[in-house]
C-alpha cells in the first residue's frame, strides 16, 4: 500500500508530497489498509480456537489506530494504567484487555481491578500477594494470569528478548507451580490463566514451539493439582520484513499453537504489535543539506532519533528511500538527523538514490515502536500522524506547539521580579 505509481511514493491512493506539504515534515503516514489487512490475518489464522487478539498497545498508541483494533473487534496488552484509559477510551471492552509489566503500582492495579478486566498477569509473589490484598480491600475478586518466564531463548536483538531466566520478566520457571497454588488459595484472585511473552520480532517458529511446549506442561501439571486455566495467552513478538527478512507467516504461527497448545481447547490470546502496525506506517523526512566530510557523504534530514529511536538503539535497519525516484546512479551516504549525538544516525553507509536538499525522504516499516518511543530531546515538538484510507487522509495527531510542551512547567517565584 506504500508504492511508486510514475515515480511518486503513493500512501494506498494518495501521493505522499501532497501530505507532508499539509501537514509538514516530519510525520507518519499509515495506511487503515495495511493495519486492517494485518489484524484480520490474525483474526482468520486464529478462527478454530476461541480467541483474542490483544493489541499491544506499546507498538503503536494513537487514538486512531487503537480505535481501528477496537472497531474491527480487537483487545488489548496494556503495560500502564495509561494505556489501559487509552484501550478504554478507543472502546474496547474491558474484558478484552490484559495488563503485564514487572512494576505496576498500587494504583494501576487497583484501576485494573476496578476495571474489571480479563486478566492482570502478574509477574512476581509480590505482586501477586499486592493484586489479592488490594482486591480484598476494594471487595472484589482479581482475575490473574501469571506471566511465567519459560527460560527459552527468542533468538532476536539482545535488548528485545524477554523469556530468559536472567531477564526481568515473569515469574521463574522453578517457583511458578507452587505460586499458582499458593495463588488459588487466595479470596482476592480469581485464577483464570497462564501468558509469556519471550522477546519481540522473532523470525524463527521454534522458540515459540518451546515455549508453548512448556506452557502446554505446565497446564497439564496444574490440571493434576485441579487448578484449571481458562486462558491461554502466548504474548506478542512475531516478526516483520525490515531488510530482507523472512517472518513467518500468521497461519505458520498459529499452526505452532495448533500443535503445542489446541488439545486443551481453551481461550487463545495474543498479544500482536509490530506485526500489526510495523508496516503499516512510514516516516517522512524532508533532506535539510547535504555535506561531504572526507570521503563521507551526509544527508541530514529534518527527523531525528527523537522520532524514531529504533537505530539509535538496535542498531535497527530501515528501508530508506527517496519520494520522488529520478532514476538517477545510486550513491553511498549516512543519512542523520539534526540531533547533537552521534546516535541520531538512520543509516550508515547506505545505497540510496541521491536527493538534494529540500527533497523528500521515506523511512519504511516505521509503524511499531517508532511514534510511540518518541521524545522531545533537543525541544522538538512531537510529530503529526496522519492516516490514510484509500483517497482520504486525516490528521489523527496534530503536532505539539511549544506552548503545549512548555504547559506544566513554572517559573519558581523566586526567579520572578
Ligand atoms: C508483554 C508484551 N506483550 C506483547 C508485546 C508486543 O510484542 P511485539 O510488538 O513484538 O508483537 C510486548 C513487547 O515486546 C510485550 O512486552
Ligand atoms: N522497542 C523495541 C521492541 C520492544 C518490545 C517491547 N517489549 C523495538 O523497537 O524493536
Amino acid at each position: 500500500m506504500f508504492h511508486y505509481i510514475n515515480c511518486v511514493l503513493h500512501a494506498e491512493n494518495v501521493p505522499v508530497e501532497i501530505i507532508a506539504k499539509e501537514v509538514g515534515t516530519p510525520c507518519y503516514i499509515y495506511s487503515n489498509e495495511i493495519l486492517t489487512k494485518n489484524f484480520k490475518d490474525f483474526d482468520n489464522a486464529l478462527k478454530k480456537f476461541k480467541n483474542t487478539i490483544s493489541y499491544s498497545i506499546k507498538a503503536n498508541s494513537n487514538l486512531g489506530i487503537v480505535k481501528t483494533i477496537a472497531s474491527l473487534g480487537g483487545g488489548a496488552d496494556v503495560v500502564s494504567a495509561g494505556e489501559m484509559c487509552i484501550a478504554l477510551k478507543a472502546g474496547i471492552p474491558a474484558n478484552k484487555i490484559v495488563f503485564s509489566g514487572v512494576g505496576k503500582t498500587k494504583r494501576e492495579l487497583e484501576e485494573a481491578i476496578k476495571n474489571e478486566i480479563l486478566q492482570i498477569n502478574a509477574e512476581s509473589e509480590a505482586e501477586v500477594n499486592t493484586i489479592n490484598h488490594i482486591a480484598l480491600k476494594l471487595g472484589k475478586k482479581a482475575n490473574i494470569a501469571l506471566r511465567v518466564n519459560p527460560d527459552v531463548d527468542a533468538k532476536t536483538h539482545v535488548k528485545i528478548t524477554t523469556g530468559k531466566k536472567e531477564n526481568k520478566f515473569g515469574v521463574d520457571w522453578d517457583i511458578a507451580k507452587d505460586l499458582y497454588i499458593k495463588a488459588s488459595k487466595m479470596e482476592g484472585l480469581n485464577v483464570v490463566g497462564i501468558a509469556m511473552h519471550i522477546g519481540s520480532q522473532l523470525l524463527d517458529l521454534d522458540p515459540f514451539r518451546l515455549a508453548f511446549t512448556k506452557m502446554a506442561d505446565m497446564v497439564s501439571e496444574l490440571e493434576k493439582e485441579g487448578i484449571i486455566l481458562k486462558n491461554l495467552d502466548l504474548g506478542g513478538g512475531l516478526g516483520i520484513n525490515y531488510n530482507v527478512e523472512l517472518p513467518p507467516t500468521k497461519e505458520a504461527y498459529a499452526q505452532v499453537i495448533e500443535e503445542t497448545l489446541g488439545k486443551f481447547n481453551k481461550h487463545i490470546i495474543i498479544e500482536p504489535g509490530r506485526s500489526i502496525i510495523g508496516e503499516a506506517a512510514i516516516l517522512i523526512s524532508e533532506v535539510i543539506f547535504t555535506k561531504d566530510m572526507g570521503s563521507k557523504h551526509f544527508i541530514i534530514v529534518d527527523a531525528g532519533m527523537n522520532d524514531l529511536m529504533r537505530p539509535a538503539m538496535y542498531d535497527s535497519w530501515h528501508t530508506i528511500v527517496p519520494v520522488v525516484k529520478k532514476g538517477l546512479a545510486p550513491i553511498t551516504a549516512d543519512i542523520v538527523g539534526p540531533i547533537c549525538e552521534s546516535s541520531d544516525t538512520f543509516a550508515k553507509d547506505r545505497i540510496i538514490e541521491p536527493v538534494k536538499q529540500g527533497e523528500l525522504v521515506a523511512m519504511m516499516s516505521a509503524g511499531a515502536y517508532g511514534s510511540s518511543m518518541s521524545s522531545v530531546y533537543n525541544f522538538r515538538p512531537l510529530v503529526p500522524e496522519v492516516m490514510v484510507n484509500k483517497n482520504a487522509f486525516t490528521v489523527v495527531r496534530k503536532r505539539t506547539t511549544y506552548e503545549e510542551m512548555l504547559s506544566g512547567q513554572t517559573i519558581p517565584d523566586w526567579l520572578k521580579k
